[in-house]
């Protein structure tokens, strides 16, 4: 049945030494969202996205992906509203991608990759007095995820991209001390949300998924600089930082809500 070839397709897949079973996983990440079974919330409100790009610190190459990190210590970077109980502070940015344009993302849209996801990665510093305590709890995280789609050069990753080169080997860092991401946030209010888990370890199930609903648009050269970098550390052998995404797990008993009919 599903859930032994989903344990079956974690045990095997080569990039996450997941274990097994992640204990008492009935909310795994990522998933594929069928638009036509989502279901329209008219009592979603609007995401509220405030952040101020003086919070920005480094990108830090962590032997997964490149994350760009921001000073967490107050709420100056915050998001609210959309499905969201409490306020929630941004800790830093990521992404997913491929060793090719065909696949690269974590979540699909009826069953159709893309060739690359941003993760914006927030806490609940309202209830959690720290990052690490709100990833072991239900309502901990909230992550906006982005699709990128091959088209126009977008102007605001390029700054990050001109940095990458700064960090090609894994456990590099380089300063990065202004960068406002609302610019990799599509302006349409579009989403859909549902109750989700880390799809990197701890796989720990307390992640409150934000997916936009419209991709932002990114050139070749972009997606090209994202697969320079390396998984390996300076003096290693070489492996390209390629397909760096957890498979597709079950949908179990969840509903995907939209904010949009
Ligand atoms: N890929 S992701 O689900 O957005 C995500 C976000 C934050 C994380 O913190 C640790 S630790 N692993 C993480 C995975
Ligand atoms: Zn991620």
């Amino acid at each position: 049945g599903a859930c032994c070839s989903y344990r079956l397709r974690n045990a095997l897949h080569p990039l996450w030494q997941s274990p097994l079973s992640i204990p008492g996983g009935s909310r795994q990440s990522p998933i594929n969202i069928q638009w036509r079974d989502s279901v329209y919330d008219p009592f979603l409100k609007p995401l509220k996205i405030s952040y101020d790009p003086t919070t920005c610190l480094h990108i830090w190459n962590n032997g997964y992906s490149f994350l760009v990190e921001f000073d967490d210590s107050t709420d100056r970077s915050i998001i609210v509203g959309g499905p969201l109980e409490n306020q929630y502070r941004l800790k830093q940015f990521h992404f997913h991608w491929g060793a090719i344009n065909e696949w690269g993302s974590e979540h699909t849209v009826d069953s159709k990759f893309y060739p690359a996801e941003l993760h914006l990665v927030h806490w609940n510093a309202v209830v959690y007095p720290t990052f690490e305590e709100a990833v072991m709890e239900g309502n901990g995280l909230a992550v906006i995820g982005v699709f990128l789609k091959l088209g126009a050069h977008h102007e605001g990753l390029q700054t990050l991209v001109d940095a990458l080169p700064a960090v090609k080997h894994k456990d590099t860092v380089i300063e990065f001390d202004v960068f406002d991401p609302s610019c990799l946030i599509p302006s349409c209010p579009d989403y859909w949300t549902y109750a989700g888990s880390l799809t990197t370890p701890p796989l720990t199930e307390s992640v409150t998924w934000i997916i936009k609903k419209k991709p932002i648009e990114v050139d070749e050269n972009q997606l090209e600089a994202f697969r320079m970098l390396l998984f390996t550390s300076d003096g290693e052998e070489e492996k390209r930082m390629v397909d760096n995404f957890r498979p597709l797990q079950p949908l179990m008993n969840r509903t995907v809500r939209s904010s949009f009919q």
